[in-house]
């Protein structure tokens, strides 16, 4: 009963709705009492040799009329109670949306996607069940149960209504012990279920590679073993819920025994009719439903319980980029003043940064290059406030970036990140991502600035060609091209590009280099790169090893000195030179 607590907000958002509902559900309880006891007037007048057409016809349209009531109230409360629990997995599902847009990457470390899916899917549907088929069973158990009970004990007999309602507190016994062990096993097969989900989803993004690592077989193995561990534990979920019925139909058995037993001497003794015996067995007979609901409603009020933890738990996690109440809400502008004297990422000892420093005058260009792993990446991170736990300041303008609402910090970045991932839709709408507004005549400046016009208009159907599995594949350097060109498309003050030019040759690279030059003579850009051509024309570049800066300078002078720079750059001219390059 705990999660009707748990739900307590939303039962007082719904009041009007569940109010509504629940007074029909009543509604139909009492006015469904009415039948049986028409019947065994029946029997009574036929027994009694009073029985004429006109009460027959009288009593049949009275049958008739409670029916039609009944379908009404029923349509009623369905709509109440059924639309309100829509409602529920509606709020709950956007609330769980939102929580995964605000959260950082640490918490998309530690869940994985599969996980998360099934979160958003499996238990907001069990929670859900709560707020529509629990509050039907709950009623359904407590006031069609009682409002039955009642009827059995004041219109046939309370001595026999006693006597067939003895064995139910066993019921009552057996549903709480198989609902505390249903809860443990739902809550395993949810578990099990999303690793599975996980599994799946990891196996399917993996595809290529396991084929060519020719590791089918293996991920096929992997994946029954986690479905078998599935199948184990639901059937162990089954094995309870079937539980229910059978204990639920002796209990009722016993009861239809002791009825007839102590029943039968009644009407032989005369305490009561044969035609009130008939409506008795016929209100024990209603009785079942509720009996059944009752033991429903554990069940479902142990899932919707186990799920509702579940996603609690997920939206307990805070997100450790906390935005100041106070804001700033201008977007970022100015130079850039980068002092970061030590950063670790969460739960790892070894600092990722040392003693980093840099400032960016507004409208340059920086260059960070270094071996894989350096810390590149790692600095670029900083800056667009993925993590905030480092000594030190960042200040872009005016103030630091923790200062920033972070709407006004993305506004005035335009990133594009190593792995870059477009959206399945048009390679249009994948440039105007995060400025819809704007016209054809836009979109196709950054696709001519970033050198993927020409690629984009021999594809079938131009700008609207549909991008990923309905669409055409793209290569990583036409990925990479319309990658920029979507960060370009915001106009950003700070442009970042790690590795963003890799997978393009070394004359496009120029070509792209020379337009970002043109078109953002003002505006300022970080360039993360292994090869160093993408940065010879930065006004600084610093040479990251270890987390440290080792070098710094321009192109010449650190050619000049003669260290990691100037060997690297030797060496990748050579690469080039035999590849039939020409820088
Ligand atoms: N999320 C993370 N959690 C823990 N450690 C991390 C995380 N991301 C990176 N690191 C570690 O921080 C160090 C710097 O990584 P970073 O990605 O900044 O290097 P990089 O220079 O950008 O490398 P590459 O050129 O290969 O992209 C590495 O040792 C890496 O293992």
């Amino acid at each position: 009963m705990g999660i009707f607590r748990k739900l307590g907000w939303f039962f007082k958002q719904e009041k009007k709705s569940y109010f509504i509902g629940v007074l029909f559900l009543i509604l139909v309880a009492i006015v469904q009492l009415v039948p049986p006891r028409l019947i065994g007037f029946l029997a009574d007048e036929i027994g009694g040799n009073r029985l004429t057409v006109i009460i027959l016809v009288q009593t049949l349209v009275a049958i008739f009329c409670v029916a039609i009531l009944q379908y009404v109230f029923r349509y009623i409360w369905r709509v109440h109670i059924w639309g309100s629990a829509a409602r529920l997995e509606k709020v709950l599902r956007s609330n769980l949306f939102k929580h995964f847009t605000d959260m950082d990457q640490k918490f998309f470390q530690t869940y994985r996607t599969g996980d998360l899916m099934a979160h958003a899917t499996n238990d907001l549907s069990a929670i859900q069940q709560v707020a529509g088929v629990g509050i039907l069973t709950l009623v359904d158990s407590l006031v069609t149960g009682g409002v039955t009970i009642i009827a059995m004990a004041v219109v046939i007999d309370w001595r026999l209504t006693l006597m067939a309602l003895i064995p139910f507190p066993f019921l009552a016994y057996a549903s709480k012990k198989l609902g505390d062990r249903l809860h443990d096993a739902f809550r395993d097969s949810q578990e099990s279920f999303s690793k599975m989900n996980d599994k799946a989803q990891e196996s399917i993004s993996g595809m290529k590679v396991i084929k060519t690592f020719g590791q089918e077989k293996q991920d096929l193995n992997d994946f029954k073993t986690k479905t078998d561990y599935v199948v184990k534990m639901n059937r162990k979920v089954f094995f309870l819920d079937s539980l229910f019925d059978p204990v639920i139909t002796i209990i009722i058995g016993i009861s239809y025994i002791l009825t007839i037993i102590v029943g039968g001497r009644f009407v032989m003794n005369q305490s009561i009719s044969i035609g009130q015996l008939i409506s008795f067995i016929n209100y024990l007979n209603m009785l079942i439903w509720p009996m059944l609901a009752l033991g429903y409603l554990f069940n479902i009020l142990e899932r919707g319980s186990a799920s509702y933890d579940r996603v609690n738990e997920l939206l307990m996690e805070k997100s450790t980029i906390v935005e100041d109440p106070f804001a700033i809400q201008e977007p970022a502008k100015g130079d850039i003043h980068f002092h970061v004297t030590d950063f670790h990422y969460p739960e790892d000892e070894k600092a990722a940064l040392k003693q980093i420093d840099f400032e960016i005058k507004e409208g340059a260009t920086l260059g960070i290059v270094g071996k894989t792993g350096a810390g590149k990446t790692s600095i670029l991170k900083l800056m667009l406030r993925e993590h905030d736990s480092y000594q030190g300041n960042i200040i872009f303008g005016q103030y630091p970036v923790m200062d920033y609402s972070l709407d006004a910090l993305k506004k005035s970045i335009g990133y594009v990140p190593q792995d870059q991932f477009l959206f399945s839709t048009s390679i249009e709408n994948n440039i105007r991502f995060s400025e819809p507004d704007l016209s054809h005549k836009e979109v196709v400046k950054f696709a001519e600035m970033t050198a993927i016009h020409e690629d984009i208009l021999g594809f079938p159907e131009g700008y609207e060609t549909e991008v990923g599995e309905r669409g055409v594949s793209l290569s990583g350097g036409q990925k990479q091209r319309i990658s920029i060109a979507r960060a370009l498309a915001t106009s950003p003050e700070l442009l970042i590009l790690d590795d963003a030019l890799s997978a393009v040759d070394a004359k496009t690279e120029e070509a792209i280099l020379k337009a970002l030059k043109n078109e953002r003579a003002n505006k300022t850009t970080i360039i993360a790169a292994h090869r160093l051509s993408s940065v010879m024309h930065a006004e600084e570049i610093i040479v990251v090893d270890n987390g440290e800066i080792i070098e710094r300078g321009t192109h010449d002078t650190l050619l000049a000195l003669g260290g990691w720079y100037h060997d690297m750059y030797r060496r990748q001219q050579l690469e080039s030179k035999l590849d039939g390059g020409e820088a």
